[in-house]
């Protein structure tokens, strides 16, 4: 499938020296480098991804790193240095000023922090300023306000005037603003900073509503990890000018591609995003069947040195536990089953549930977490307790070799 925006090789230096700095890049000179010899401050440099429609995707990074500066190339705010962007396959930096007008008047959309709202218009007004400027009739400009004024949550204040509502009001008409154009591509940057906590965890949670409905194509810039996971279906994780890591969340909070990405992960609450999946351990299981017997599951229990192993049927369905003592004491009895002490009273997980969901399976076993397939009930592997007693305390440092 075609992506939605396709950024290739984007590069922007701000400075005279744009022929110099480009060629200094090429070479693997550092940005400090670069700022150094030539005054010129390189902004982002050779970025290369897709964005798919209808993603979330959020680009990260501390102040300075880039984010702003990559954003608005994407609309040629700022026109990029070299490379290229892509908007559904239609090279934009190549286009002529009257197409790119097009394209930022129907496709693609700027929310920004500061919310640039008209001080002397009215909510409805703002709302419909960007209709006013394709030359759409009153009537039908006003209804079209209306309707994405209900959709962000602002019935009723549309006679108001901006300096009337909040901060997150107002970041609502901007959001509304927007809209209202239908764009396919929504770029926001730093739409919420503003906003203090509580606002700010509303307006994200809304927005997450929003794009449930909408499916738009939605480029965030945020300097906050926290909100980066909570929004993002893919998060682009920026430093000095350069993309370092793209992942999902829980991509990146299980592998963070160095010390830098690391360092931020370090501070994230990790429980509602870490899952079953990414704990288990993903060597083949030792299961004993129940046709091994008593002989049998010693033998595999000696082989492992585990002194709790999970029981299967033959073709893997999960069954339950067996405890290494209760199965001495049925050979010594000589019994020639195991059926009398599989556990079969404890809680499984899926692969895509939390760790958070499972933190009651600590307090009630001191046995490994079986991950089952939910169709089928198959086995598919086995999650320490010790890892999840880990992952629970939050002591996730990474080991430093
Ligand atoms: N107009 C400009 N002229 C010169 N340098 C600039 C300009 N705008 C940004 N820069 C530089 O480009 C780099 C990237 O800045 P940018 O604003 O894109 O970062 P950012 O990650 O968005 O930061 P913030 O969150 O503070 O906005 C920085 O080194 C910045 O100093």
């Amino acid at each position: 499938m075609m992506p939605k925006l396709k950024i290739d090789n984007l590069t922007l230096i701000f400075g005279r020296e744009q022929q110099e700095a480009l060629q200094m890049l090429q070479q693997g000179k550092s940005k400090a480098e670069i700022l150094e010899r030539t005054g010129a401050t390189v902004g982002v440099k050779n970025a290369s991804f897709d964005i798919e429609k209808g993603e979330f995707f959020v680009i990260m990074g501390l102040s300075g790193s880039g984010k702003s500066s990559l954003l608005r190339c994407l609309n040629r705010l700022i026109e990029p240095s070299a490379g290229k962007v892509l908007l559904n396959n239609v090279d934009i930096t190549a286009l002529p000023d009257a197409d790119l007008q097009k394209v930022r008047r129907k496709e693609i959309a700027m929310v920004f922090q500061k919310f640039g709202l008209l001080p002397h218009r009215s909510v409805l007004e703002n709302v419909a300023f960007g209709l006013e400027l394709q030359g759409m009739p009153a009537t039908e400009r006003l209804e079209k306000a209306r309707n994405v004024i209900e959709l962000v949550g602002l019935k009723g204040y549309e006679n108001m005037l901006p300096a009337e509502l909040s901060g997150g009001m107002q970041q609502r008409v901007g959001l509304a603003r927007a809209l209202a154009n239908e764009p396919e591509v929504l770029l926001m940057d730093e739409a919420f900073s503003a906003l203090d906590p509580l606002i700010r965890t509303q307006m994200q949670d809304e927005l997450l509503d929003l794009q449930e409905k909408m499916h738009k194509t939605i480029v965030f810039i945020t300097h906050d990890l926290d909100e980066a996971i909570r929004l993002g279906d893919r998060i682009a994780i920026m430093k000095d000018g350069e993309v370092i890591q793209i992942g999902t969340p829980e991509e990146i909070l299980t592998s963070p591609a160095n010390e830098y990405v690391s360092s931020f992960v370090e501070k994230v609450d990790r429980k509602a995003i870490i899952t079953a999946s990414s704990l288990m351990d993903t060597k083949p299981t030792m299961a004993v069947f129940r046709k091994d017997g008593p002989e049998g599951s010693l033998r595999k229990m000696r082989a492992t040195g585990l002194k709790i192993l999970p029981a299967v049927t033959v073709d893997k369905h999960f069954l339950g536990f067996v405890y290494l003592h209760e199965v001495l004491e049925v050979k010594q009895r000589g019994d020639k089953t195991i059926e009398a002490v599989i556990h079969r009273d404890v809680p499984v997980a899926h692969p895509d549930t939390t760790v958070e969901q499972m933190l009651p399976f600590i307090a009630e076993t001191d046995k490994p977490v079986a991950v089952v397939n939910p169709a089928n009930n198959k086995l598919l592997g086995l999650i320490s307790q010790t890892s999840l007693i880990i992952e629970t305390t939050g002591s996730q440092a990474t080991p430093q070799a």
